[in-house]
């Protein structure tokens, strides 16, 4: 058995990750790692590698160099539903939700990532046991519907739902995975402003309520900077910068990358006027 990492390690270590598509170098050896209990953002222009960088941690990338390790273990190699089944959960750019069954049908389908009475499980597990299980599991299905207000919508197909609700219902299902870390793909892309107010107030509670650290690829730089403790900016597949969101939005190479050539200083207000929008 490995050693329990100590409490101060990173949660999730991403080493000199490299990715290539045929001749474009997708990653570039990026390294960063998320501090467990942060909400961590991953940021960048258009085609910088986010997407890329967040598929390679869920699995559904294999690096061509470079290591993916999670709370200790190393999960560069692991299918994605092993890493599912370690607490990592995500969400995606564009909702991937089952559109014609009902909202609570939808976060059942969360668990089974965890569901131990499938065929072997009905081997190991008494009727006792499974029911245990079966009343626990819609005890924090209850819970997640209830912290996420879709109450009034557990009945309704998931189809016939605003965008902003969708994507409300999807972070119920990522819930119900019992993640350790919620990898959030643009979690407020398309919503408008009181729907980003409220993701980014449940994105918070996530992480104060119910312990879950947070990693976030988002193009909205006012919820970025707001939320998160942590910020790696990608450019070209390579990270050019990280740190404190302070110190990230104050550095001339990503305000550069972000807003081209031309006086710094300029554009470093254009970029804070960005930020604040
Ligand atoms: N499946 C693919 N096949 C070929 N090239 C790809 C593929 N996926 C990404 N790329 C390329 O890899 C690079 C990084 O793309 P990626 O989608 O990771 O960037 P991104 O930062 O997520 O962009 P965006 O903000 O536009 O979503 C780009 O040059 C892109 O064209």
């Amino acid at each position: 058995m490995l050693p329990a990492a100590p409490a101060t390690a990173p949660l999730l270590e991403v080493d000199r990750l490299t990715l290539s598509f045929g001749g474009v170098r997708a990653l570039d050896e990026v390294s960063f790692s998320v501090a467990p209990g942060s909400i961590t953002s991953v940021i960048g222009p258009n085609g910088a590698g986010k997407t890329s960088v967040f598929n390679t941690i869920s699995g559904f990338y294999r690096p061509g160099g470079g290591s993916v390790r999670f709370a200790g273990q190393d999960i560069t190699r692991l299918a994605p539903p092993r890493r599912a089944a370690l607490g990592l959960a995500r969400t995606f750019q564009n909702i991937a939700l089952f559109r014609g069954l009902t909202v609570l049908d939808n976060i059942k389908l969360g668990r089974h990532c965890h569901l131990k009475t499938g065929a072997l499980g009905a081997l190991f597990y008494s009727p006792a046991a499974r029911h245990e299980e079966e009343a626990l599991r819609e005890e924090i299905e209850e819970r997640i519907i209830d912290f996420l207000e879709i109450d009034h919508i557990r009945k309704a197909p998931v189809g016939a739902l605003p965008y902003g609700l969708q994507k409300r219902v999807e972070l119920a299902r990522a819930l119900a995975m019992k993640p350790r870390l919620l990898l959030l793909d643009e979690p407020v892309a398309g919503m408008n402003r009181e729907e980003t107010e409220d993701m980014a107030r449940f994105i918070l509670e996530v992480r104060r309520e119910w312990g879950v650290t947070v990693l976030m690829v988002e193009h909205d730089m006012g919820m970025v900077m707001d939320l998160s403790d942590h910020v790696a900016v990608l450019n070209f597949g390579r990270v050019i910068a990280q740190g404190l969101p302070k110190d990230v939005q104050g550095n001339p190479d990503v305000v550069k990358a972000y807003l081209g050539s031309g006086d710094v200083a300029q554009l470093r207000a254009r970029f804070r006027a960005t930020v604040a929008a």
